[in-house]
């Protein structure tokens, strides 16, 4: 229990609860019809009107209460709907109620008929909630309210508040401007703006603090709670025009998103990172060791695509910073591009397109061939080349492939020994090799010179992979019949204007980078990433991430979970241990994982810990960043 001294006065209608209790009752009321639809948007345009001031108080109510046309047996299923619909973080911060229950209080221009039974289970006794009360008819039919309570009134909160004659800092939670001119009468000292369920802009504008949740206010008061840090004060920025569900599922959890839909030079990225607790890219955004030296708050880097050689990874786990990626997400993708350039390809369809398109009938089977029977040589059997293999072979083609690591064939593919093996026997051959910097210049002169002659290349991995200028001489040469490509060694940040010495050529299908360009795949990924992305700050998961010791963690029970980041080094683990034996801090559980550079250890705790506990963490020497979950 914490002394504070502070009397707190909350709103009851989209404060405490998700919902305008009247507009609730409407629904229940109003028989379905022609009509109702009219009557709920009436009813919720005066409510609108008496919350932001523009009609008296006393005049919404009565307009309301004629439209709705309740009953006391209506009352019943209100409240049972209302329990149902608690605001999420005055839910899960039942203990603020409890803990404080001297000191709050519910003044509502609402009616204690629904409003008591309700706050009941919040700890607020009926004397400490000052609303309206109904009038009911003999038969029990809802027909006004009490007009002499000063809650019917317009203004009413700043008369009851002063009858109330409150000792303390008196601090008003509420969503409308009936609720902030408490503060401006000067009987409330602050006006929180409660954000949760409804920005009013008059309210909001006006307010001492905009608090989206029931977790930023006690932040802001100092106040124990559910969540050590709230979500709100979490800032994610996506670059790149990430798919927009991504926006969507992170605010929703109530972190703050900002959505970019270029990438960022590195000079403007180290400035706009500052204070980004969470950045989402895709493959444009360089995210190098000046960006990560310049993040003086990243914890994560979620990289919204397969490849992550655009991330510093190395600097990034030893700053504490964690990566995911999407490693499946966009694969399908990539594999039906790659069948459909090999059928393009091998048929000459561009040049016979471009034909038509300027005018021009050419029917001929001249550099025109199936690709049934055909040999595909797929460099990198991973998972876009083992996909891809499945289905090449389902249309006829006889597949070999080659890779560093060693592979398992699927189907009927053949493993190749070696490059030259597997580029002396295509006709087709596409690269899938991954991002590694170390596949500079894989394929050059030396390897196009070793193809068949009228082979056709794909590339749909890196750009910086193939010697562009190799290319562009076996083309010219006529050693390869054709390309094509959707990597660059340059790429532009955002689209515009673009160049390349590949533009011009003969059955050369370019395309702008868009091999995991589908709604598919970035549906996927944006559902993907932003669930790797909360599962980590939520409860400290590095499952999958692709630079940190992975870890999945059991979910915490009535434990607060200590996170701790630290360099690889013998002894840390007995350090962090005796911080916590010397507070007497029972540890409920503790799991580590490590690489050789970083070790991440993870303690639950059953019991309440003070500051002290955490700045002597913090402190141990060879510690790289340290976080509190609950
Ligand atoms: N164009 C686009 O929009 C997209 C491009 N990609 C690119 O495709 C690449 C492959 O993706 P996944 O199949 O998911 O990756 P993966 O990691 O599952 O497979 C890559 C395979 O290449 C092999 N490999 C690496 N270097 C090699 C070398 N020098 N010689 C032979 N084999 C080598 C690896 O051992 C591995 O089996 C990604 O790294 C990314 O760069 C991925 C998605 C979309
Ligand atoms: O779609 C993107 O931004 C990049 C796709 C890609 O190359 C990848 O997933 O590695």
């Amino acid at each position: 229990m914490v002394e504070t001294n502070r009397k707190y006065i909350f709103d009851f209608d989209s404060t405490l609860t998700r919902v305008e209790a009247l507009d609730v009752l409407a629904e229940i009321t109003l028989k379905d019809g022609s009509s109702k639809a009219k009557v709920l948007e009436e009813i919720q345009h005066i409510t609108n009107l008496g919350i932001d001031g523009d009609i008296s108080f006393t005049e919404s109510l009565e307009r309301r209460i004629q439209l709705l046309r309740a009953t006391k047996g209506d009352l019943v299923p209100l409240v049972q709907q209302l329990k149902q619909k608690i605001s999420k973080s005055i839910e899960e911060n039942k203990e603020f109620f409890r803990n404080n229950a001297e000191d709050i209080y519910v003044i509502s221009c609402g009616f204690k008929e629904f409003i008591d039974p309700i706050v009941a289970e919040y700890d607020i006794p009926s004397e400490r909630v000052f609303a309206n009360t109904f009038k009911f008819d003999a038969a029990g039919n809802i027909i006004g309210f009490d007009e002499t309570n000063v809650l019917s009134k317009h203004n009413g909160k700043i008369d009851c508040l002063k009858n109330l004659d409150l000792e303390g800092e008196v601090q008003v939670i509420g969503d409308g401007y009936s609720d902030y001119v408490m503060r401006e009468a000067g009987i409330a000292d602050k006006f929180f703006a409660y954000t949760e369920n409804v920005h009013r802009t008059k309210a909001a504008d006006n307010a001492d603090y905009i608090t989206p949740n029931l977790n930023e206010f006690l932040y802001v008061n100092n106040l124990p709670r559910k969540i050590s840090y709230p979500k709100n004060r979490i800032k994610i920025l996506l670059l790149e025009n990430v798919h927009p569900d991504a926006f969507e599922h992170l605010s929703e959890e109530g972190f703050s998103v900002e959505l970019l839909k270029h990438a960022l030079p590195e000079e403007e990225l180290m400035e706009r990172i500052k204070g980004v607790h969470v950045l989402g890219i895709r493959s444009k955004t360089q995210v190098t060791k000046k960006v990560l030296e310049a993040a003086d708050r990243l914890l994560v880097v979620g990289a919204f695509c397969i490849g992550t050689t655009q991330i510093d990874l190395e600097t990034a786990k030893k700053n504490g910073v964690v990566v995911f990626n999407a490693p499946y997400s966009n694969t399908r993708s990539v594999v039906e591009l790659a069948i459909g350039q090999i059928i393009m390809l091998k048929r000459s369809i561009f040049a016979r397109s471009t034909e038509i398109h300027q005018g021009k009938w050419f029917k001929t089977a001249l550099n025109s061939q199936e690709v049934r029977g055909k040999n595909l040589g797929i460099i990198g059997y991973g998972n876009i080349g083992k996909q891809l293999s499945v289905l090449a072979e389902a249309m006829g083609m006889r597949v070999y492939y080659y890779d560093i690591a060693d592979r398992l064939a699927l189907g009927n593919a053949t493993k190749c020994k070696t490059l030259e093996e597997l580029l002396a026997i295509s006709d087709v051959v596409t690269l899938h090799i991954d991002d590694n910097k170390a596949n500079k210049n894989f394929i050059g002169e030396q390897q196009f010179s070793q193809m068949r002659d009228g082979a056709v290349f794909v590339n749909l991995s890196r750009g910086f992979v193939v010697d562009i200028k190799a290319l562009v001489a076996a083309l010219q040469s006529k050693k390869l019949s054709g390309a094509a490509v959707d990597v660059y060694p340059e790429e532009p940040r955002s689209n515009g204007a673009f160049k390349t010495e590949l533009q011009g050529l003969e059955n050369v299908i370019l395309t702008p980078h868009i091999g995991g360009s589908t709604e598919e795949a970035q549906r996927d990924i944006a559902d993907f990433v932003p669930n790797k992305i909360m599962d980590y700050i939520n409860s400290g998961n590095t499952v999958d991430a692709v630079n940190f010791p992975n870890i999945r963690l059991p979910k915490q029970q009535n434990a607060h979970r200590f996170l701790h980041i630290h360099d690889n080094v013998p002894g840390i683990m007995a350090k962090i241990n005796e911080v916590l034996a010397k507070y007497e801090l029972n540890i409920s559980g503790q799991y580590l994982s490590t690489d050789s550079e970083v070790g991440y250890v993870i303690t639950d705790l059953d019991k309440d810990y003070n500051d002290d506990v955490f700045r002597e963490l913090k402190a141990i020497k060879g510690t790289i960043r340290f976080r509190v979950l609950y």
